[in-house]
């Protein structure tokens, strides 16, 4: 086996993608060491069953003291108390990361945490499912997807190149980003979805007469793939709301002018605009499938293993 990256990491969050960085650590050999702190001491237990690092910390202070690369993998809105705990502890020269869905926020509340001596880089791998909990991770989650890194200016290109050089490991192909840029970006392709997901189940859910066994009978693939989102993590959505929400707001504005004009199309007839614009998508999707970013639905969760929590 080649030289680990790090000799410790400390991973700050066993949830879906805590856990699924520790599988791909342990098997591709990055790291000597993996110490592991998560908020619940049940949470950390499960870790322990799983056997998915060498040492185990109620406190997330204590966990990263000999890490030499700390990966925070909590819900956004956790990312400033977790910052503001291991701060203090970070050993000189340690490379702090994250793996949060929103930037800009994050930036704002890790930082004025993390001392001169170590480097801050905020990362966000675009691979995860619906599901969460350290029972949900696999080591193949980061295989084939981008990873983006938004280090403040300013930072370490070395610490850069070395995170860089650990996401490449676990498959990833990395990219940088400003923040802001990310959260656009983001907003649309992957916050969006989410939020339409949550909104379609919950107003098929208020319709008295489609209610329950009849959303399960006669939901078709369009519907259930709406379901799939839907069922992702609250606390995590919650928090993604909470933290990116201008860029949300405003991605949502066009979505719903949007809307409004298909509604016109529909209410008067236009075929044409509805054809037009059918078209239009359907070359969208065909060419995403031509570059290789999906295969078939659903596309994040294309190797998870099933788990009780998927069904
Ligand atoms: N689920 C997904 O598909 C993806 C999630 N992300 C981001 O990754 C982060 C983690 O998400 P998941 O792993 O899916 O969530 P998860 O719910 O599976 O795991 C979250 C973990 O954080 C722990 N935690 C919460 N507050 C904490 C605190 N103060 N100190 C220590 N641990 C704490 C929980 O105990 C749990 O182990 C989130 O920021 C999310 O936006 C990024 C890419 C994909
Ligand atoms: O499950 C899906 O389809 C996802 O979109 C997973 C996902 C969720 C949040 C992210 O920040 C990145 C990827």
């Amino acid at each position: 086996m080649t030289k680990p990256l790090f000799e410790t990491v400390a991973l700050i969050g066993i949830g879906l993608i805590g856990s699924s960085l520790a599988r791909v650590i342990r098997a591709k050999g990055l790291a000597g060491e993996v110490a592991i702190a998560t908020r619940s001491a049940e949470t950390l237990e499960a870790a322990r069953a799983l056997g998915l690092g060498d040492s185990y910390f109620g406190s997330n202070a204590e966990a990263v003291a000999k890490a030499d690369l700390v990966i925070v993998s909590v819900p956004v809105g956790a990312s400033e108390a977790v910052a503001r705990e291991i701060g203090p502890h970070l050993k000189p020269g340690a490379i702090v990361t994250d793996v949060g869905s929103t930037k800009a926020s994050v930036v704002r509340q890790m930082q004025p945490h993390i001392p001169d001596t170590a480097h801050f880089v905020p990362g966000h791998p675009i691979a995860g499912t619906e599901q969460s909990g350290p029972q949900a991770g696999f080591a193949e989650l980061f295989e084939g997807r981008w990873c983006i890194l938004t280090p403040p200016a300013g930072t370490d290109a070395g610490a850069i190149a070395r995170l860089a050089e650990f996401w490449e490991a676990c498959g990833s192909t990395v990219e940088e980003m400003d923040p802001d840029h990310h959260d656009l970006v983001l907003a649309i392709v992957s916050h969006l979805p989410h939020i339409i997901a949550y909104n379609i189940v919950g107003t098929a859910d208020d319709l008295e007469a489609v209610t329950k066994s009849e959303v399960i009978k006669y939901s078709a693939s369009g519907f259930r793939d709406f379901t799939r989102l839907a069922a992702s993590d609250p606390v995590m959505w919650r928090d993604v709301c909470l933290h990116n929400k201008d860029a949300i707001l405003e991605m949502l504005a066009r979505f719903s002018e949007d809307l409004s004009s298909l509604q016109r199309a529909i209410r008067w007839g236009d075929g044409d605009k509805l054809f037009e614009l059918f078209t239009r998508t359907r070359g969208i999707r065909r060419s995403i499938v031509e570059a290789g970013q999906d295969t078939d639905a659903p596309n994040f969760g294309r190797n998870a293993p099933k788990t009780d929590a998927a069904e």
